[in-house]
């Protein structure tokens, strides 16, 4: 039998688009809460990293964010040796360059790992362009919460080497990342991104491209179904927070955990799932998750959501 070279070269791979596998520069786009997240722990495990977004001030804001969250992490893995922690925060610092124009800097990217906003035609738009300036051998995968990666994939030419990987926030402290193939994803892909997140120091599972993989398909469910029961009078949210905290052992109750993630992020997941299956009523409407997006009450990201913050 052939071996997976052989027919990998057979199908049209070029031998240097086969060797290339090992990631070692990341562009990731999108520097909001997930991009400066991935950054850090790309960053943090020795990869060099580009991280792009639209303008210099919401750039100048990730890495001060990726500063504070490494000065977490510093003062406890290096508590007896500040001096060794110092020399290490600037090294991970030194690793991260940033960029307001992807198609500019992914000529030297071995993986492009997206992290926008959950909409499917940016999406689109953003790998299409990119699509037509990167090498060959580049992998491109998206860190999206709910949205198909074959439909994100679809304005590429590369479906064997696009995935998903789709970690979790906040990216520094949760080990999970789900690593998603479709039908056209290639095995040296899906390797390559299994591996990239065991160098990241993540565990990953493998999922299939169903909607929300593994933990979004159980967590927005039962997300939403707190969100009902509150809006029916059967518990306050404090209550219902404390109830699935100490109850259930959940580190924060669903109305914490909405605001943490952001609820723009929650509204978009929701009404995407409720357009494609609009019978279900796992995926229907909820009038206050609606209105406080309406008035622009995002959770933690905008200083108020369910709770306030300021
Ligand atoms: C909502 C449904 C809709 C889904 C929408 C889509 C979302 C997705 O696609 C997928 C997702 O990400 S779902 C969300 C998954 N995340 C969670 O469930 C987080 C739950 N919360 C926690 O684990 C802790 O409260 C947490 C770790 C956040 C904070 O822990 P604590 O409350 O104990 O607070 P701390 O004592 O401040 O932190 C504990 C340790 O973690 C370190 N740390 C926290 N944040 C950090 C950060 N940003 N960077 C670096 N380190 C950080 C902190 O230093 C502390 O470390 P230790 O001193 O060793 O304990
Ligand atoms: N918030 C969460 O807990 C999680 C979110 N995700 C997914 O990660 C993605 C990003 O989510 P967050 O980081 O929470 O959003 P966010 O709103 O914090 O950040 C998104 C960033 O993308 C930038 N952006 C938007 N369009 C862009 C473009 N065309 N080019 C470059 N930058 C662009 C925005 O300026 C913003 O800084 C979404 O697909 C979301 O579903 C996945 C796991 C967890």
């Amino acid at each position: 039998m052939a071996s997976f070279f052989t027919q990998l070269a057979r199908r049209g791979f070029s031998s240097s688009a086969v060797r290339n596998l090992v990631i070692k520069h990341v562009t990731i786009i999108g520097g909001g809460q997930m991009g400066a997240g991935i950054a850090q722990v790309a960053a943090s495990t020795g990869h060099s990293v580009t991280l792009v977004d639209t303008n210099d001030d919401i750039l100048k804001k990730s890495i001060k964010g990726i500063e504070g969250s490494l000065k977490r992490v510093v003062k406890k893995k290096f508590a007896d040796k500040p001096q060794a922690g110092e020399e290490f925060l600037q090294k991970v610092l030194r690793n991260v360059s940033t960029s307001t124009d992807a198609a500019s800097v992914v000529h030297g990217s071995d993986l492009v790992v997206e992290a926008i906003v959950e909409n499917l035609k940016i999406k689109q738009d953003l790998f299409g362009r990119l699509d037509m300036v990167a090498p060959e051998h580049t992998i491109f995968a998206s860190n999206t919460s709910s949205l198909p990666i074959t439909d994100i994939a679809s304005s590429t030419n590369r479906l064997d080497r696009f995935g998903g990987i789709h970690f979790f926030n906040p990216v520094p402290v949760m080990k999970l990342v789900e690593v998603i193939a479709t039908s056209a994803t290639s095995q040296e892909t899906f390797d390559s991104l299994l591996n990239f997140s065991k160098a990241l120091g993540k565990t990953p599972v493998s999922c299939k491209d169903t909607p929300g993989f593994i933990v979004n398909r159980l967590l927005v469910p039962y997300l939403a179904e707190a969100v009902r029961l509150h809006e029916r009078g059967h518990g306050s949210k404090e209550d219902i927070d404390i109830a699935m905290k100490l109850g259930a052992g959940y580190p924060m109750g669903p109305f914490e955990l909405a605001d943490y993630v952001g609820l723009d992020t929650t509204k978009f997941i929701i009404d995407g799932w409720s357009e494609k299956d609009p019978g279900n009523p796992l995926f229907s409407q909820i009038e206050l998750l609606n209105k406080l997006v309406a008035e622009g009450k995002l959770g933690k990201k905008t200083g108020e959501g369910f709770y306030k913050y300021k």
